[in-house]
């Protein structure tokens, strides 16, 4: 992906006119990070404290694992993982190396910045050119080799991020590959019907970005948002939390804004949208946010799984007949990337091609939701 993703966001670049501001150090909520649609106060224990409906939790190791990720991919588009296979010890690494990456003083930081036409480097959210306000956080991406970058933050003694890092993504590309195939299983989705994601290849030209995300201890959690609404643009996102929560799914039609709770362990699994496009709607994305907390930094990992570059995206075959057409068109992921740094949440709609018929609508249809 390096060079191809890259190429979709040198085409939308982000500009920030602003100066990038030390959370750590602000001991009251500037203007600029007030925001007038904030979570709620009381949206965030609503889930918890009714207990109605909880992300469901899936053991890989479960005989019925593939039957159960596919109920949970249909109803959900959210769930977590336990007997992943990645080791507590690596989780443990990659979280202290995220934590002394953004607890280095800001000037330090800001000598690995993103480019406004790059996707690698040290920034504030991509999305974050589509709000009036900033988000509570600040991230890290990686794409490809964090060679440089890492050079940069610390000149001497740069080897342990990057083979931390290295690590990680050869265990999280096992893993989602391994995920990939028992999803599409779930979908009657034979080996033949999806060359690229072969369980021979071991989804060998498969893509990925790793993103480190850091939300400090908010002064006024209320009024802040971590990392806005939104969808992600992959197939699927595998994310690891500190022990810190404040990942909210939306529940459509249900409770609203439901938490993802940190359990030990586990890690959380999303649908992105380009599982979306190749499911024909039948696993919707789903759309997610981060909310701040009051006392306590939150820390959290996402790998970002796509496909590899030049393979199209679009419905499986053996999901569209007569009654059921091809709701997409093809799309490579550079492509989509580009068009969703250009629209965000009108992204998917875009990319559709024709309306739902009765009943097999997308599940989904983000439109209408308050993103901001
Ligand atoms: C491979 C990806 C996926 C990206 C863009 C690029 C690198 C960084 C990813 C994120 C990570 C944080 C949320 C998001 C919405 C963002 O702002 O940057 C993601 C975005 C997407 O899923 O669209
Ligand atoms: O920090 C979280 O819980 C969410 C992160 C996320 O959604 C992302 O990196 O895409
Ligand atoms: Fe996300």
């Amino acid at each position: 992906m390096p060079s191809r993703a890259s190429d979709s966001m040198r085409a939308q670049p982000v500009y920030f006119h602003h100066k990038q501001l030390d959370l750590s150090r602000v001991k009251k909520l500037p203007d600029s990070h007030a925001w007038t649609t904030a979570p709620p106060k009381d949206d965030y224990p609503r889930g918890e404290l009714l207990n109605v409906e909880t992300v469901p939790v899936v053991d890989l190791a479960d005989k019925n694992a593939q039957d159960l990720l596919g109920h949970a991919c249909r109803t959900w588009g959210v769930f977590q993982v336990k007997n992943h296979g990645i080791s507590k010890n690596l989780l443990d690494e990659i979280e202290s190396a995220g934590k002394g990456l953004f607890s280095l003083p800001m000037h330090q930081k800001l000598k690995a910045a993103r480019s406004p036409e790059g996707v690698s480097g040290y920034g504030v959210a991509r999305i974050s050119s589509f709000f009036p306000k900033l988000m509570w956080s600040e991230g890290f991406t990686i794409v490809g080799s964090p060679l440089e970058h890492a050079r940069q933050l610390w000149p001497h003694d740069y080897h342990k991020f990057c083979n931390v890092m290295k690590e990680y993504e050869k265990e999280m590309k096992k893993l989602a590959g391994k995920l990939m195939w028992l999803i599409l299983g779930s979908l009657g989705v034979t080996e033949e019907e999806v060359k690229w994601a072969s369980p021979k290849g071991a989804f060998e030209g498969g893509n990925a970005a790793i993103q480190l995300n850091s939300y400090p201890a908010c002064p006024e959690p209320d009024r802040a948002m971590g990392l806005a609404a939104h969808t992600d643009s992959t197939i699927l996102t595998i994310l690891h939390q500190n022990n810190t929560s404040g990942l909210q799914v939306l529940r459509d039609g249900g409770a609203g804004w439901v938490t993802v709770p940190p359990l030990p362990g586990a890690l959380v699994v999303n649908i992105g949208d380009l599982l979306h496009i190749l499911s024909n709607g039948l696993y919707p994305s789903v759309l997610h946010r981060a909310v701040v907390n009051r006392t306590r930094h939150r820390f959290s990992v996402a790998y970002l799984y796509g496909p590899p570059s030049g393979v199209t995206i679009s419905p499986l075959q053996k999901l569209v007949d007569q009654g059921r057409p091809p709701l997409y068109r093809p799309v490579t992921w550079t492509e989509y990337l580009g068009t969703k740094a250009k629209h965000f949440d009108k992204a998917l709609s875009l990319v559709r091609v024709c309306a739902p018929l009765n009943g097999f609508g997308d599940a989904n249809d983000h439109q209408s939701v308050t993103v901001g």
